[in-house]
């Protein structure tokens, strides 16, 4: 198993109120990883250590291998791309094109191979068509797969996406997950996936769910051992994902795991 990211013994406090005390989290190369919380439950400081943009009082990150430090941050950062909430925050170019060319123009990329690798990246985001558009003219979700588009033409080996999803409709929402979805078949092992939500649908699709509270790792594993502990998570602000409340709404106990998929098959045969 190649580790993308080992977090061992992580300690961080603002202004010494501690939030991270202890904190070990090892995800492996490939994997796609849900990280839920309620508001406030440290996902995004987590983000940001992991990124170097803050610095851990305590402990080790460690990513493919190279320990976080003041000399190794620049190097760390080149493996890991980041898409944010807000579509409309992340365009400085002109046009869809210019500004996925915005991140090339900072890398060694000659100039002339730029053309093939805007291509390229717009084309596994579905938005090749879209690429001599201005920005402001897209909807939410095609604003997110250029993000999308402009990370990966700087081949990150892992993305974090933080609430990438949450101000968009869920027809944006459907599209950016379809795409992480495809992202994730097409690159395998080569790209780890990190999205911070509190979209529990769309953790369902996740490999893992890590549920955090006050910088406490309170559950993690697959989505289906996740999802059945109801109890957890309510007691930690957290609702379950819609096809499991439904179920359970229904009779079926909090164990009886069901996707959205499997709920529809079940409620087919209920019909007959
Ligand atoms: N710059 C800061 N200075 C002091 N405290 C902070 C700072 N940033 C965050 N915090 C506190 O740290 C805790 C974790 O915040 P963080 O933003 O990591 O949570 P989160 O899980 O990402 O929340 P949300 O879902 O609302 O984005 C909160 O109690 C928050 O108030």
């Amino acid at each position: 198993m190649v580790k993308a990211i080992e977090i061992n013994n992580l300690k961080y406090s603002y202004d010494e109120q501690p939030l991270f005390n202890d904190f070990n989290l090892n995800i492996e190369a490939g994997q796609w990883v849900a990280l839920v919380g309620h508001n406030g439950s440290g996902k995004s400081t987590l983000a940001k250590l992991i990124l170097g943009l803050l610095v851990a009082d305590e402990g080790q990150i460690i990513v493919f291998d190279e320990q976080l430090s003041i000399e190794s941050v620049h190097r760390v950062r080149a493996k890991i791309g980041m898409v944010f909430q807000n579509p409309d925050n992340q365009f400085v170019g002109a046009t869809v094109a210019d500004d996925v060319a915005f991140g090339l123009e900072n890398t060694k990329v000659d100039s002339s191979d730029m053309p093939q690798k805007i291509d390229a990246a717009l084309t596994v985001v579905g938005m090749q068509d879209f690429k001599d558009r201005e920005p402001h003219t897209l909807s939410g979700g095609q604003k997110q797969r250029v993000a999308l588009a402009s990370v990966l033409a700087l081949q990150p080996k892992i993305i974090i996406l933080d609430e990438a999803t949450a101000m968009l409709d869920p027809d944006g929402r459907m599209t950016v997950m379809e795409t992480l979805q495809q992202l994730k078949q097409q690159f395998g092992q080569n790209l780890t996936l990190i999205t911070i939500t509190h979209d529990m649908d769309e953790a369902t699709l996740a490999d893992r769910v890590v549920v955090i509270n006050d910088g406490r790792k309170i559950l993690d594993g697959t989505p289906a051992k996740v999802f059945s502990q109801r109890r957890v998570l309510h007691d930690n602000g957290l609702e379950l994902p819609f096809a499991n409340e439904l179920a359970y709404q229904l009779d079926k106990k909090p164990e009886d795991y069901m996707d959205e998929r499997e709920l529809i098959q079940w409620l087919s045969t209920l019909n007959k």
